[in-house]
């Protein structure tokens, strides 16, 4: 190719998400949009994950639309078998780091940064803010590289603040402390409480390899170009403008999913489920009143015992309220219980509806759904806002535990019942958010919902900051 026609071809990014489904979603909303801006984009996945989308997507249907991209599938380290949820999900950190980083470097090389007839060498790395690799490997190569953490700024601020905890002995905090308020992570001093902080902070060990392994991985993102947060101002300002005295830029253009429905100009879901989902609830959800059903989900990691599934399942059959539960087919540890008490099945058959894997934007914005039980992961937490519907918080691990404060003490959208799992506080959280407290819920909800939509119109915060950092992508083709 000659140097005139090279001029001309549009950046090359290269888009690598951790293999989780909270990961890849925002990701792969954001290579569409940049697909919309006509650049370059080749993706890498899990070999796992690439046969989920296959499976059970029209991912791959959605990208042959843009004739520049493409996926890259690589080895994630872990066996086809292995569970990756509940206590194993955190085998997915060092397996990605020693077997398909070394994988990646390897490819990267030997295909000539995906250079080709028609492609210049990828331009910029958009790499998972948990993928150290990534950066060594730009940097090493001199290729500007960009981070994006998946999770919101509330918890990235947190994870960012875990030196100055340690240094202040907040960490470890022990029994007693959970219930402190914690002092050293500037912006949330009045509300943050030990048994808030990610739970990979409710250690005995201050030198715990897996807090050090986060803390570290999280104070990186500074040596990045630039860094990527799905999050918008009015959400988030307060701590956004405490990150940027440290990362100065960051590019805060969510949220994603509907950022991206926005700009296509069309009412299109991008589904990009690792398990099939089961649309028969949304002519359930048809059936039945406005706002009436609680919907529960407790996302892609999540595992519960047959004990917490119980106390779930009694304490929505208890609150009388209609409910769809998504429950996964490898959520339950031990597997499917065959000996269901008949009071579980009686009240499902009059009130319930229960699915392996939901369509959940479109469950979130039917208008039977009033209220979502949750685990809190960032996607979900951002769907129910966008949706206008209350949350009832149960988070499980990592920052769901930040972000359940924020839903039940900043925003003040729903409840947070972290680390209780019994059916009377289930039964009484449910009847407070869909009865007693549901209009004052509801405003509040509707109302960030509505900050949510400006910020991804034309002229706000998000939206100028995508243009920004589009802008600023094809800034560092040289
Ligand atoms: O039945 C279901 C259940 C979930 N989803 C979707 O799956 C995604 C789940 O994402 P999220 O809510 O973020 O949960 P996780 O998959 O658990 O996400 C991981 O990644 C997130 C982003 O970093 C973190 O916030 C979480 O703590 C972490 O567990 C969402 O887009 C949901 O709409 C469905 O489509 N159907
Ligand atoms: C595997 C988990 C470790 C931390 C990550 C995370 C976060 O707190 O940013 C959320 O959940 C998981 O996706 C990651």
């Amino acid at each position: 190719m000659s140097s005139e026609e090279e001029a001309k071809l549009p950046p090359h990014v290269l888009i690598f998400p951790m293999p989780i489904q909270g990961h890849l979603n925002p990701m792969l909303n954001l290579a569409q949009l940049f697909c919309l801006s006509e650049f370059h984009v080749t993706f890498i996945v899990s070999d796992f994950i690439h046969r989920r989308l296959l499976n059970h997507t029209t991912v791959p249907e959605t990208f042959a639309r843009y004739p520049g991209f493409q996926f890259r599938a690589l080895s994630d380290g872990l066996s086809d078998d292995h569970p990756r949820a509940g206590e194993k999900a955190m085998d997915i950190i060092p397996s990605v780091a020693d077997v398909m980083g070394p994988l990646f470097k390897k490819m990267m090389i030997h295909e000539d940064l995906f250079a080709s007839a028609s492609r210049r060498r990828v331009t910029c790395i958009v790499a998972d803010g948990l993928l150290g690799f990534a950066g060594d490997f730009a940097e090493k190569n001199g290729i500007p590289f960009v981070y994006f953490r998946t999770s919101g700024a509330c918890s990235f601020w947190t994870y960012y603040c875990i030196t100055e905890l340690l240094e202040a002995h907040e960490i470890p905090f022990g029994g007693n402390g959970m219930d402190q308020l914690i002092k050293s992570v500037p912006g949330m001093e009045g509300f943050l409480r030990g048994r808030d902080l990610p739970s990979f902070c409710r250690v005995n060990n201050p030198n715990d390899p897996v807090l050090h392994n986060l803390k570290d991985l999280t104070r990186q993102t500074v040596r990045a170009h630039a860094t990527i947060l799905n999050t918008f101002e009015d959400l988030e300002g307060p701590i956004t403008s405490q990150i940027r005295k440290h990362i100065p830029r960051l590019y805060t253009i969510g949220p994603l999913h509907t950022h991206l429905k926005s700009r296509l100009n069309e009412e299109m879901i991008l589904s990009s489920s690792f398990w099939a989902e089961d649309r028969n609830c949304i002519d359930w959800l048809n059936g039945q009143p406005s706002k009436s059903v609680i919907y529960v989900s407790f996302g892609s990691l999540t595992v519960v015992t047959r004990e917490q599934l119980f106390e779930f399942w009694h304490g929505l059959v208890n609150s009388g309220q209609r409910f769809l539960w998504a429950i996964r087919p490898d959520s339950i540890i031990g597997g499917e219980n065959h000996n269901i008490p008949v009071e579980l099945t009686e009240g499902t058959k009059e009130r319930g509806y229960l699915v392996g894997w939901a369509p959940q934007e479109e469950v979130l914005n039917h208008q039977a759904v009033g209220g979502f039980l949750t685990h809190s992961g960032w996607n979900s937490t951002l769907e129910s806002i966008l949706a206008g519907v209350p949350m009832i918080c149960w988070p499980y691990f990592a920052d769901q535990m930040v972000n359940s404060r924020f839903v039940s003490e900043v925003w003040k959208i729903g409840l947070d019942m972290k680390d209780t799992c019994d059916t009377l506080t289930i039964e009484n959280a449910i009847r407070e958010v869909m009865g007693v407290r549901k209009n004052e819920f509801l405003e509040r909800t509707e109302h960030m919902a509505k900050l949510a939509r400006m910020a991804i119109r034309e002229g706000g915060s998000s939206y100028c900051n995508l243009d920004d950092l589009i802008e600023f992508i094809k800034s560092l083709v040289i």
